[in-house]
């Protein structure tokens, strides 16, 4: 995830980018190893002439990947500190190593020069913007923000940028491509170090315009620091993440600092959901951004809205509304409401891209389906088998209702909930999925350090909630793979089986290791050992 070709950066000229609170120590090699950090009262911008000739050819904050010429950035981590990691960095060839106070004795151990800031993660994108030249300016980017569909919104964006003869790149969840390579993701978004890298391996491909996920731990942990997004799209929030933001207020306000001119030119925002009407009237109110509105359910008050939906089990077709009455028939391949207000958030944002209308149209019509988003598995049953990565109440929810109607029998999902992550939406989940499906199997989904009985029985609070005349079936069964295979078992002709949670994931968590499991995987072998049995 980084340039071939790197413009050589002198490090004295880094120091005076990072304030009066940096200072640099360059090590004698001769004199005995450093024992405690120098005073800011020893700060003095001349010392910056000791690293003169030092010369930085890229950045990192993980000591596993640094290459001959990187400055290492040892941050504060929550497990650990990166300095414990700056002599392994030495020693793959580090020029320099950036970091605070307490990482400096071990970062000094190494003899290499040091540069101290109070808080070196919050520089990390404007460090990694400066060394690689700040490759984010020279693409037009669309970030989009939101509980749910933000892989979505990038893929339809993505292809929206394609069908407008764009060379394009991708950012997100599922994966990261550059033009036509891909590469594993593991973050929805990056570390601010591998982000610049990306951008300028994208600018190096002559790649044109990016779409990319900006998840809100990257908004509070700074990893999109440095960048400036031509667009910024939010679809909705619903709960998620509460083990990570105080508390839902603090999550809104997190994904609200997206909307301001330090990372948006322009906003473009969801009108039908509560969150984005507050999110709409605070970008007004504070006049820094134009904010565009948009929504799917026909709300005419909106800049953009579909009308004239129609709903079918391959996607949906609609009209598209907008200012002056300009209006175009549209239509996405992905299934369920909530997909029309991802085809329009994508319309919208390519619109202020400059993308025009039927070219962003068009786009979106051309996407095919996202990997284990409302994913069919077909195998020529009887009934109608979906993987989708809903792990949120919200989604649980989104998912259940837009299935409803083209359910001829029974919906049956098969729902867990991940382990060591927000305790407060299981019961929520539990709940949604008793209240809009038939049956419901409630199995593990990365239980990670967690026994997945505990994990279930929390989500059995939520089901309580359901009045039992309104309740689905329940049946409890940890074992992911014995839950899908009994979905399958049961299935009669015309229902509908969801496989919920893990999407395109390859992998569960348990305990430290990652398992080999893939939901499409284990539900086609279970299908096609029903279908030789039948
Ligand atoms: C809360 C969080 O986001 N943590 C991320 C963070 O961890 P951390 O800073 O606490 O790191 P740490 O493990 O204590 O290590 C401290 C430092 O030492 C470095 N180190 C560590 C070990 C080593 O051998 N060498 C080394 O240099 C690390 O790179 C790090 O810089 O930095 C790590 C390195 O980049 C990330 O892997 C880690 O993501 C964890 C694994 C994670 O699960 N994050 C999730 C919650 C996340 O970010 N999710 C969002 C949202 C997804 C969604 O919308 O659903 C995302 O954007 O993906
Ligand atoms: N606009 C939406 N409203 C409600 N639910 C949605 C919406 N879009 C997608 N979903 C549901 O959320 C699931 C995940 O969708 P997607 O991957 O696009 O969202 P995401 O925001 O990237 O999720 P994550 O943050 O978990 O990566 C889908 O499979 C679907 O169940």
């Amino acid at each position: 995830m980084r340039p071939e070709h790197v413009q050589p950066r002198l490090l004295s000229e880094l120091v005076p980018l990072l304030g009066p609170d940096a200072f640099v120590t360059c090590v004698d090699p001769a004199e005995p190893p450093l024992g405690t950090a120098p005073t800011p009262a020893a700060t003095d911008l001349e010392q910056a002439s000791s690293v003169d000739s030092v010369v930085v050819t890229g950045v990192t904050h993980d000591s596993r990947a640094v290459r001959p010429g990187d400055l290492y950035v040892a941050v504060q981590g929550q497990r650990v500190h990166g300095a414990k990691f700056a002599a392994q960095a030495a020693r793959a060839g580090a020029a320099a190593v950036l970091t605070d106070p307490a990482g400096y004795d071990r970062a000094a151990a190494t003899r290499l020069p040091v540069i101290t800031v109070p808080d070196p993660r919050s520089r990390l994108g404007d460090v990694a913007a400066w060394i690689y030249g700040h490759p984010a300016r020279e693409l037009l980017l669309i970030g989009t923000t939101g509980t749910s569909g933000k892989t979505t919104v990038s893929y339809l964006v993505e292809s929206g940028l394609r069908e407008a003869g764009m060379r394009t790149g991708l950012v997100g969840t599922v994966e990261i491509r550059v033009d036509d390579e891909r590469i594993d993701s593991s973050l929805t978004t990056p570390e601010a170090t591998e982000l610049h890298g990306l951008f300028a391996l994208m600018r190096e491909r002559d790649v044109a315009g990016a779409a990319m996920e900006v998840s809100s731990h990257a908004l509070a942990l700074g990893r999109v620091a440095g960048v400036r997004y031509d667009v910024a799209v939010f679809t909705n929030l619903s709960q998620d993440h509460l083990d990570f933001h105080a508390d839902l207020h603090d999550y809104f306000e997190t994904k609200a600092r997206l909307f301001t001119p330090e990372f948006a030119k322009v906003a473009v925002v969801n009108r039908d959901d509560s969150f984005g009407r507050t999110l709409i009237d605070r970008i007004t109110e504070q006049g820094a951004i134009p904010v565009t509105t948009f929504s799917a359910t026909g709300d005419t008050a909106a800049d953009w809205y579909a009308t004239d939906v129609v709903l079918e089990a391959g996607g949906s077709r609609f009209r598209v509304v907008g200012p002056g009455g300009m209006a175009m028939d549209a239509s996405v391949r992905l299934p369920g409401p909530f997909n029309v207000a991802n085809a329009m958030a994508a319309i919208v944002a390519l619109i202020e891209a400059g993308v025009p209308l039927p070219t962003a149209v068009a786009g979106v019509a051309a996407a095919r389906g996202v990997p284990g988003r409302m994913e069919r598995v077909d195998e020529g049953q009887d009934f109608t088998a979906i993987v989708d990565y809903s792990h949120k109440p919200g989604a649980i929810e989104a998912v259940l209702t837009s299935l409803r109607p083209i359910t001829e029998g029974r919906l049956t999902i098969v729902v867990g909930c991940g382990g060591d992550r927000d305790r407060g939406k299981r019961p929520l989940m539990g709940e949604a999925a008793a209240r809009l499906a038939d049956a419901v199997i409630l199995t593990d989904d990365n239980p990670r350090s967690e026994d997945p009985v505990t994990i279930i029985t929390s989500m059995l609070e939520g089901v309580a909630k359901v009045p039992v005349a309104q309740r689905a079936r329940i049946t409890v069964e940890p074992d992911r793979r014995t839950a899908i295979e009994l979905a399958v078992a049961r299935a009669q002709p015309g229902d509908v089986v969801v496989v919920a949670g893990k999407g395109h994931e390859r992998g569960q968590h348990v305990g430290d290791r990652i398992l080999p499991f893939d939901d499409r995987d284990v539900l086609r072998e279970a299908i096609r050992a029903r279908l030789d049995t039948d």
